[in-house]
């Protein structure tokens, strides 16, 4: 062995040594580089907006039904939100009665009140909302499909279909596949309340549904 190879071998057996040494922290390095690098995959995006959607129904002063409706852009932000209201500077003139209470159809809320998705438009805070997608806690009714494809819309992710065995709930679903618009039913609520999250009304329920 010449003393160049010597010295080599002395650095290998040195390094060796050195790793050798820090192994134990491999499961460490590999923990960190799955747990730590890395982006999170289970994180929310039609349960966040939806529930914006249904945050903002709340505001509603329709004392039958609530509808709230979010408007995302592709970058995936934020460009209007709106809830059924009657006409700016009408409120509190005009009936929340519904036709069920058996009042003519000018007597009774219908022909005033501006739908959320009308709301959520007339809302936006950018120049239009072509190719956004509209969550609305209810499934659009014809109106609203128009007003969604004139809009330039090009999704609909809805909540309810407590509708849609009725003829304009039928008019809604043909002029939106017409228009080639997917509308897609968005159900699962249980990622955005998991059980430790959860609040005391809802504990409260539980425990006395377990009593009964
Ligand atoms: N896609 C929809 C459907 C309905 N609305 C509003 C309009 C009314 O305020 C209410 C429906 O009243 P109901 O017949 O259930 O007493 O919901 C909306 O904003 N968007």
């Amino acid at each position: 062995m010449r003393w160049e190879q010597g010295i080599f071998l002395t650095h290998l057996i040195n390094q060796t040594y050195r790793v050798t040494k820090c192994l134990h922290l491999l499961p460490f390095c590999v923990f960190l580089c799955n747990n730590t690098t890395r982006d999170r995959e289970d994180y929310l995006e039609k349960e966040y907006f939806m529930t914006l959607a249904k945050v903002a129904a709340q505001r509603s002063k329709d004392p039958n039904t609530q509808v709230g409706a979010c408007i995302v852009n592709q970058e995936k932000k934020i460009v209007g939100i709106g809830y059924n209201s009657m006409p700016n500077g009408c409120d509190g003139q005009l009936t929340w009665t519904g036709s069920e209470d058996g009042f003519d159809w000018p007597d009774t809320k219908y022909p005033y009140v501006c739908h959320a998705e009308l709301n959520a438009i007339m809302n936006k805070n950018s120049a239009d909302v072509k190719g956004c997608t509209i969550y609305v806690t209810l499934l659009p009714c014809n109106e609203c499909a128009k007003l969604t494809i004139q809009a330039g819309i090009s999704k609909v992710i809805y909540l309810s279909d407590k509708y849609n065995d009725t003829a304009v709930m039928a008019a809604s679903r043909r002029l939106l596949d017409t228009a080639h618009i997917p509308y897609e039913l968005k159900l699962n609520f249980d990622s955005i309340n998991p059980s430790g999250m959860r609040n005391n009304a809802a504990a409260e329920r539980d425990e006395e549904a377990e009593e009964d």
